[in-house]
């Protein structure tokens, strides 16, 4: 096993939901004007997939070992992610040992960093690591959290993202995480409608059950210090992402404006350890939410949630679907995880990758088996189904 080498990578893209989950058709939740930092222009206001948030598509790599054995994995980049894979990492992978995960991921870092560093290369990369993992737990056998340590619970708990909190409660999750829908250009009637929002699934909900604002970096440091103030009276559990990924200082001034008791919470869109150094020592946030298909995949992941336990910082990751399930699996400061409610209506649980993934778990009730992860690698396979494209075919 020591002596497999990589045989061959390749890069595959795809459309239609999935990795890339805001690839979606008209009438989606995900959809239906979220407030956004692209709103101050009305044309964009309405639909985000009218900026081209949909974009990239999903990118697939897959990675054969010298056995024939193959690992996989998907996350958010296509074409030009095809490219980064098959022109510039591949030279790394081909003809390395399998369980080189840690030299591959430090040359494809110090590689790239003239043009990299964070967003398309970062989530490249990662999805060659998550690829590499599954590789790995495949050829062993063995499911990935059993790889990184092992499981510290027999169950993951959920809360859910979408516009139905109010189903999530009724479905067993533990909380449910609302889109804001309106920014700052908007102005106070807005303002008034999000809070307006907020009071009605209050009502609806009842006092105990989380509930969450997902403002997707759409606002400014005042706009989020009414925001959160407005909200407390409705029990907001914490304010997500509300402010550029790159304003450290907004962040680390919002969370001191906040009202005691709510959380700070952002970093689905940080990059690597450097990254998230920057939210933890400035104090920006008191949960990381790194997604592991866009931070570095699960090797740079042990290191981000490392640095966290070492703040104090819970990590929950932002979606990712089973990569992140069998990585809060093995983490005492990773003590819930995100659900995306992929159901155009958020109305029934349906898998968050679909339709890519085939045996991709979901939770039951809000909660999920550890032994819905006991299958080797990630535990799940390509669907036949979607029509794969090799746009850098070498
Ligand atoms: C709902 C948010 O705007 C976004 O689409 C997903 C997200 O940020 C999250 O799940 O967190
Ligand atoms: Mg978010």
């Amino acid at each position: 096993m020591g002596h497999l080498t990589i045989k061959h990578v390749r890069a595959f893209v795809l459309r239609g939901g999935g990795a890339d989950y805001h690839d979606q058709a008209d009438g989606h939740w995900i959809d239906d004007h979220i407030s956004t930092p692209m709103s101050k222009y009305p044309e964009y206001r309405q639909s985000r997939r009218s900026f081209g948030i949909n974009v990239l598509g999903t990118l697939v790599v897959e990675i054969e070992a010298s056995d024939g054995s193959v690992g996989f994995a998907v996350t958010t980049g296509g074409e030009p992610a095809a490219y980064i894979v098959e022109k510039h990492l591949a030279r790394f992978l081909e003809g390395a040992r399998v369980t080189d995960i840690e030299k591959i991921w430090d040359q494809m870092y110090q590689s790239t960093l003239y043009y990299g560093r964070k967003g398309l290369v970062i989530n490249t990369i990662s999805g060659v690591d998550l690829a590499l993992w599954d590789l790995l737990g495949k050829i062993r056998q063995e499911p990935v959290h059993q790889l990184l340590g092992g499981a510290v619970r027999d169950e993951l708990q959920f809360y859910a993202t979408g516009a139905r909190p109010d189903l999530a409660q009724k479905m067993g999750f533990i909380g449910g995480k609302m889109p804001l829908h309106h920014g700052p250009s908007e102005g106070e009637e807005g303002l008034r409608k999000n809070l307006e929002a907020l009071a009605t699934m209050r009502e609806r909900v009842g006092p105990d059950f989380w509930l969450m604002l997902d403002c997707w970096m759409s606002l400014d440091l005042n706009y989020a210090t009414k925001l959160a103030i407005g909200a407390h009276e409705h029990g907001l559990k914490w304010i997500e992402e509300a402010l550029s990924p790159d304003d450290y200082w907004g962040y680390a001034a919002l969370r001191k404006n906040v009202p005691k008791g709510m959380l700070v919470t952002t970093g689905e869109h940080e990059a690597t350890r450097w990254g998230f150094r920057m939210l933890l020592e400035m104090g920006c946030c008191d949960i990381i939410q790194p997604d592991v298909g866009w931070c570095g995949g699960l090797t740079e992941l042990v290191k981000i949630s490392a640095l966290a336990d070492a703040h104090n910082a819970m990590v929950v990751p932002h979606g990712s679907s089973v990569y992140s399930y069998h990585f809060v699996a093995t983490r005492h400061n990773s003590p819930f995880a995100e659900f995306l409610m992929m159901a155009p209506k958020a109305d029934e649980v349906v898998p968050m990758f679909h339709p890519q993934l085939l045996g991709e778990p979901v939770p039951v009730n809000g909660r999920m088996r550890l032994s819905a992860l006991d299958k080797p690698g990630f535990g799940v396979d390509l669907n036949p189904d979607c029509q794969l494209h090799r746009p850098y075919n070498r």
